[in-house]
Formats: structure tokens, C-alpha cells, sequence
């Protein structure tokens, strides 16, 4: 049995449905609105797995799944050595978003990285302790603030609403995923200019630790 791990709601999970519709397998979704099962049809042998998207990738690096659409930034974020664990098919046209770190507008001296650095320093001497960045993209982060010489800052999770982190006191500045800018906008935040630090879009993914006779058929019939 080929399994293909999609995300179980959402925009991701429809357009899925449709990127996959189009290229002559039927996917959709059974049982009841809650229930999380769902059918293929156009392909013999293949299993529909309805997952949550931040669980794709380690679904493909346990090899449980062969195939799962994902975000990169997921990926990236979750498998250290992602590029020896998965292969990435094609992107899906969708799902485009970049990673990014914001600040409050009215910090109207803090524009850039390096503004940041310095905000950051008279920060932790006014208050005593190092300035909060609310994520739940912890790895890519910290990488990329290390790459770009920012040290004095601590990261604090957020899973979800990390816009409103820094309204409700528990962050200064935020690191988060953006698409149209509206949920920054309507929380009084800004991108710092050279903050960019992924762009990501939902992608299909292959698992290199998953292997089944059929897979290079399946890819064939999809186009690749
Ligand atoms: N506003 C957006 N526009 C485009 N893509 C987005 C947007 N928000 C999130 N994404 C992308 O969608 C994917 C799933 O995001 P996220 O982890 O927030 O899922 P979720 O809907 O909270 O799912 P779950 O709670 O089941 O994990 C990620 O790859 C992310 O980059
Ligand atoms: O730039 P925009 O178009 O406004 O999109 C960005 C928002 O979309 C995502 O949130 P989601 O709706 O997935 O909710 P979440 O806060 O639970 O992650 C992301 O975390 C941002 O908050």
C-alpha cells in the first residue's frame, strides 16, 4: 500500500484535494464532518492519511507515510537534516507564505536586523532581562538570527496567535508566517526589512526511508 499524507483541514487540505483531482486521483474525505478518513480513487493501492500539517514530516521520516504535502517551512523546521530524509517532488502552487520577523510600528527606529541588535542590548539593560521573540519556529529562528549576528534575545513559544504575544505582554516582537500581511497589520506590527527568513509553499514531499514497488509508477501517472 503506497500512503500519501495530506493535511486533515483547511484551504491546505481542498487545494490538495484539487492538485491531486487534476492530475486523475480522487481524494476526499468519508464518514462524518469529524471523522478523519477518507478515500483515493483513480489508483489502485494507495491510502489516504489525513494528518495535521506539522506532523507530515516526522510521518515521512519515520517512513510510515511515502509521499505527504506539506509546507517547506514544516519541513525545514522539524527535520534537521531534512534534505537526506526527504526528496521534494514539486511544489504545489500554493500555500505561499514567508517566515519573517515583526516588531511593534511603534518602535520607529527599529527597521533591520541590525536595529533589532541594537534594541535588543538597551532593552535587556532597561529591564533586566533579554528581549522576547514569541515563535513556534524555533530552529529557524534561532539559525537565522545566529547567521545574522543577533544574540541578545530569547525565544518563547507560541503554537498559535503569535501576533497577539506582544498586545498581550508576553513578547516584544514576534517571528511568524505572513501571507497577505493582514493578521501583522491588524496587530500594529512591522516586517523588519531584511528579516525574510524562508519563503515557503506547500510542496510534495517523498520520504527516502519509505520505499514500495509502486511509488515510481504512482509519480509517473502524477507527472513526474
Ligand atoms: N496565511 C497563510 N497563507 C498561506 N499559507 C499559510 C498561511 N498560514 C499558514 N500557512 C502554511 O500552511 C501550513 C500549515 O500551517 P499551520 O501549521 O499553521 O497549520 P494549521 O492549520 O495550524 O494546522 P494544524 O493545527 O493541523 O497543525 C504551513 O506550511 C504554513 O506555512
Ligand atoms: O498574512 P496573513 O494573510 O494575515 O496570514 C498570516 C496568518 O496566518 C497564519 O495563521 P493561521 O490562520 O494558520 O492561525 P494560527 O495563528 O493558529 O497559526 C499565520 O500564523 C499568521 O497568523
Amino acid at each position: 500500500m503506497i500512503k500519501i499524507g495530506v493535511p486533515s483541514k483547511g484551504r491546505l487540505m481542498e487545494k490538495t484535494f484539487d492538485w491531486f483531482g487534476q492530475r486523475g486521483l480522487a481524494m476526499r474525505r468519508t464518514g462524518n464532518e469529524r471523522e478523519y478518513s477518507g478515500t483515493v480513487e483513480g489508483a489502485d493501492g494507495v491510502e489516504l492519511v489525513l494528518l495535521s500539517a506539522g506532523e507530515v514530516p516526522r510521518e515521512l521520516a519515520a517512513g510510515r507515510i511515502h509521499l505527504g504535502v506539506t509546507g517547506t517551512d514544516l519541513v525545514r523546521e522539524k527535520l534537521a537534516d531534512w534534505a537526506e530524509i526527504v526528496a521534494e517532488v514539486a511544489p504545489l502552487g500554493f500555500g505561499h507564505a514567508d517566515l519573517i520577523i515583526a516588531v511593534p510600528n511603534a518602535w520607529v527606529d527599529v527597521d533591520t536586523l541590525d536595529d533589532l541588535d541594537s534594541a535588543a542590548a538597551a532593552f535587556r539593560a532597561e529591564h533586566g532581562f533579554r528581549l522576547r521573540i514569541a515563535t513556534k519556529y524555533h530552529r529557524l529562528v534561532r539559525d537565522f538570527l545566529t547567521a545574522n549576528g543577533v544574540a541578545d534575545y530569547q525565544l518563547v513559544d507560541s503554537q498559535g496567535a503569535t501576533e497577539g504575544t506582544v498586545k498581550n505582554l508576553t513578547a516584544e516582537a514576534i517571528a511568524d508566517i505572513t501571507s497577505s500581511g493582514e493578521t501583522l497589520r491588524a496587530n500594529h506590527l512591522k516586517i523588519l526589512s531584511d528579516s525574510v527568513i524562508l519563503k515557503s509553499e506547500a510542496m510534495l514531499f517523498r520520504s527516502k526511508l519509505a520505499d514500495d514497488p509502486a511509488l515510481d509508477g504512482l509519480l509517473g501517472k502524477l507527472g513526474f
